[in-house]
């Protein structure tokens, strides 16, 4: 019964997961949803830096925690260790959705590209950023990250092994595609505003440090050389420019 309410409560936490994720697109491509990261009233500049800082703050800390083996150690204590992904997902949707409704728009504009081409090569940039994060999530283990092969895993009684290190597509290219997918989309605006350009320095400054900071130290330790080596062939953000190998002369 409880493995049954485990699993249900973990499909649960997707379906919500999706929809926020979905309502991030919406959200910073102004597209469809109620509240955009350019929408409503605006109020004193001020206090409206200091709500977006303290809401992207809260993302920073509860994601960055959250994802430290020392903390899921002490976490696993006190909650089942096969719910741990799950109320990760959810943490980080629930507070996704707390920046979206409380975020305070800027809307003095720093760049506005004129329509036509300029603006389609943007747009064609900004869904690309969002289908590569998409893609990239199914490259390492899309249902691991999530937490929905954990619970099937429990429902099964059967024991949860992780998605081994991963190598291939994107991840032969940069380390980090997801993050380099999220950078795209942040930046790709055909009108930036202050709001969204707050926003996407602030995401991609947290991206950067998280990764170095956290991520790779976590990497490192638990795969080691492997890794370091893979630091040496793959960029972090970017693939590296290789240079050719210069072509050999005769009798060398
Ligand atoms: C939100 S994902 C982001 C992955 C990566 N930083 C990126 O931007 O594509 C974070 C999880 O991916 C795992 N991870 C990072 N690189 C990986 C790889 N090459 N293969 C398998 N898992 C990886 C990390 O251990 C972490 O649990």
């Amino acid at each position: 019964m409880g493995r049954a309410i485990g699993f249900v409560f973990g499909i649960a936490v997707y379906a919500f997961f999706f929809v926020v994720f979905l309502y991030s697109i919406g959200f910073v491509g102004n597209l469809l949803v109620p509240k955009t990261i350019d929408s409503g009233a605006a109020g004193p500049l001020a206090m409206a830096i200091i709500v977006n800082l303290a809401l992207l703050s809260l993302f920073a800390v509860q994601h960055s925690v959250m994802a430290r083996p020392a903390f899921k150690r002490a976490w696993t204590r006190l909650i089942p260790a096969y719910l741990e992904r799950t109320i990760y997902v959810l943490l980080s949707s629930v507070v996704l959705a707390v920046i979206y409704a409380f975020w305070q728009p800027m809307p003095t504009v720093i760049w506005s590209v004129p329509d036509g081409l300029a603006t389609y090569s943007l747009l064609a940039l900004f869904w690309a950023g969002w289908l590569i994060v998409l893609v990239s999530t199914f490259l390492i283990s899309h249902f691991d990250l999530f937490g929905l092969s954990q619970i099937f895993a429990n429902l099964r009684q059967r024991p949860f092994k992780g998605a081994p290190f991963r190598k291939h597509l994107f991840y032969r290219l940069v380390r980090h595609p997801m993050m380099t997918g999220f950078m795209i989309a942040f930046w790709a605006a055909p009108v930036m505003t202050v709001g969204h350009l707050l926003f996407a320095v602030v995401t991609t400054a947290y991206m950067v440090i998280a990764v170095y900071r956290f991520e790779e130290k976590d990497l490192i330790a638990e795969i080691g050389d492997e890794y370091l080596e893979y630091r040496k062939e793959a960029g972090a953000f970017l693939p590296k420019l290789r240079r050719r190998e210069p072509a050999s002369q005769p009798g060398e």
